[in-house]
């Protein structure tokens, strides 16, 4: 049974797996095994052509050689174009042995007439920025397939070194890298296709992946029962404004069409604005003071609509309240004057401008500083964007990329923390909660593009959250073992 079937592996676990399963089945059998998939890969897309596989040094060009003697072999026009012959007794070598075609010098002539380039220049063991002529080698063709990672790309982080091409298709193998999924690799990468290639599963030991792909299996939602109860399914509390009750509005509504038993916005003396909206809703008038004695309203979501200076007459109460508090957009920039007033909340979730205002620049991996900033404040962070990174401190790391650019919209955020504040009212620990509410937010509006000619508003994402809410139940119940991250795809 495959383990971790929804681990992202960094280039570093995936080189500790292939040092580990050198122990059991020889690397050159995994190439050709790794090669074989690529090969079949293309076949299986596009027509027979005039194809360069363009190797590197390591195994990545390693694996390009195996493919090109399978594509020649089922009668395809082949050549090889090389940086350099493999070093005798590594595993490249034997695939390039078995290559008995034309290998041309690494420069463009060796491309004209081409029609597909295969890119098996770097893959996992890419160092330093990808130099000038290499860059220009892969621009020469523009059909191109990677194998393993468009030459360029991090695997880690999903940057560019240097430069990248982008590709029609990827192929990798065993678990895809988070740079499959961050961008800007997703985007370099094109269709991605992961491959089993026959990993021992003693290649798994010692190896603690820490990064997941966000999807159903990684979380379950809590089911409803016969026995409900509004309060048994939740009670979310929503601090509502003066100035801006629009976004306060589109969270209430998130939370009550993710399931929530019971929404409240404690709107004091803003109470008016609000009572014109749905009937469903309970507004609040009283001071925040008697509503934190309620011990059912324990999950507040604070931020969406208000001012900083409206969050900061409510935040430090739900805080000595010891509230789960759920802190967003306003919240966030009150937060970012002085962090400490952030300390004690359960989860943020700031797009990329908010948290560099709150915790600074980001250089290098965005999943390390999300997880570094998680520490920090002790809470979850969920860092939004077209890839969404859910890091809680005690070292877990999901990688959202169940989304669509239809999200990009106003107030599509303030849904969000509904969908989120609903999931921790109705128990699921927090971590696990934000993961779940940002893929159901990310089906919501998969939804809501469908049904509105690619142009959702965030007024059109909430009505689909119950239907994503039973998607997210239907396919946590397949076996993952045996359908690992990469039958997602
Ligand atoms: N477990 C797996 O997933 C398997 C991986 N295989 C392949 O093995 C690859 C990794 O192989 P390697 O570790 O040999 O790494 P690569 O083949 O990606 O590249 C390593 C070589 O490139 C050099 N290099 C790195 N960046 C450079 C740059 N910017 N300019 C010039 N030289 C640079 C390094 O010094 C090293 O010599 C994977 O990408 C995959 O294609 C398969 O062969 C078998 C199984
Ligand atoms: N290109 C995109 N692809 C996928 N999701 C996106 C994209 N752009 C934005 N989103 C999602 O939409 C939401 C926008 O939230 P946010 O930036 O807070 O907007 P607002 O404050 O206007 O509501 C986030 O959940 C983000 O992940
Ligand atoms: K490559």
């Amino acid at each position: 049974m495959p383990p971790y079937p929804l681990a992202l592996l960094t280039p570093e676990e995936s080189d500790m797996m292939d040092h580990a399963a050198s122990a059991v089945v020889p690397v050159a059998q995994l190439m050709e095994n790794a090669g074989w998939a690529v090969a079949r890969a293309i076949r299986k897309r596009f027509q027979k052509c005039r194809v360069a596989v363009v190797c590197g040094p390591g195994n990545n060009g390693g694996d390009g050689y195996v493919v090109a003697r399978l594509l020649a072999r089922w009668g395809w026009s082949v050549r090889v174009v090389a940086m350099g012959a493999p070093k005798e007794g590594r595993p490249a070598f034997v695939a390039a042995s078995g290559w008995g075609g034309p290998v041309l010098p690494f420069e463009k002539a060796s491309l004209e007439g081409i029609d597909l380039l295969v890119d098996a220049v770097f893959g996992s063991g890419l160092k330093r920025p990808v130099s000038d002529d290499v860059a220009e080698m892969l621009a020469a063709v523009p059909r191109r397939v990677a194998i393993d990672m468009p030459s360029g790309v991090s695997g880690e982080t999903g940057e560019v070194l240097g430069q990248a091409q982008g590709c029609a298709l990827t192929v990798t193998f065993v678990r895809p890298r988070p740079g499959h999924f961050l961008e800007p690799g997703r985007g370099l990468c094109g269709e991605l296709v992961c491959a089993d290639i026959a990993m021992p599963e003693q290649a798994w030991s010692g190896l603690t992946p820490k990064i997941s792909f966000n999807w159903p299996g990684l979380w379950e939602l809590p089911v409803s029962g016969e026995g409900d109860y509004k309060y048994r399914r939740g009670v979310v509390s929503v601090c509502g404004g003066a100035v801006m009750p629009g976004a306060t509005r589109l969270a209430a509504r998130a939370a009550r069409r993710t399931g929530a038993g019971l929404v409240r916005i404690a709107a004091r003396k803003a109470a008016e604005a609000y009572r014109l909206g749905d009937p469903g809703l309970i507004i609040d008038d009283q001071p925040l003071g008697s509503l934190l004695e309620d011990l059912r309203r324990k999950v507040w979501i604070c931020g969406p609509g208000l001012t900083p200076e409206e969050v900061s007459e409510v935040l430090p109460a739900l805080l000595a309240a010891k509230k789960t508090v759920l802190a967003d957009a306003g919240a966030l920039a009150w937060g970012a004057e002085d962090l400490s007033r952030l300390k004690g909340v359960a989860a943020v979730t700031p797009h990329i401008g908010e948290f560099k205002k709150l915790f600074g620049p980001v250089t290098g991996s965005r999943t390390e500083a999300a997880l570094n900033a998680a520490r920090e404040l002790n809470a979850v962070m969920v860092m939004k964007g077209a890839d969404t990174i859910i890091a809680a401190p005690d070292g877990r790391i999901a990688i959202n990329a169940h989304a669509t650019s239809a999200l990009a919209t106003a107030g599509s955020g303030d849904t969000l923390t509904g969908v989120i504040g609903t999931l921790m009212a109705a128990g699921m620990e927090t971590w696990e909660a934000c993961c779940a509410g940002v893929w159901l937010h990310g089906e919501a509006g998969i939804q809501a593009a469908r049904d509105h000619g690619g142009w959702p508003v965030a007024e059109d994402l909430d009505l689909p959250l119950g239907e994503a809410r039973s998607v997210a139940t239907e396919l946590s119940k397949a076996d993952l073992s045996k359908n690992p991250v990469a039958a997602l795809l």
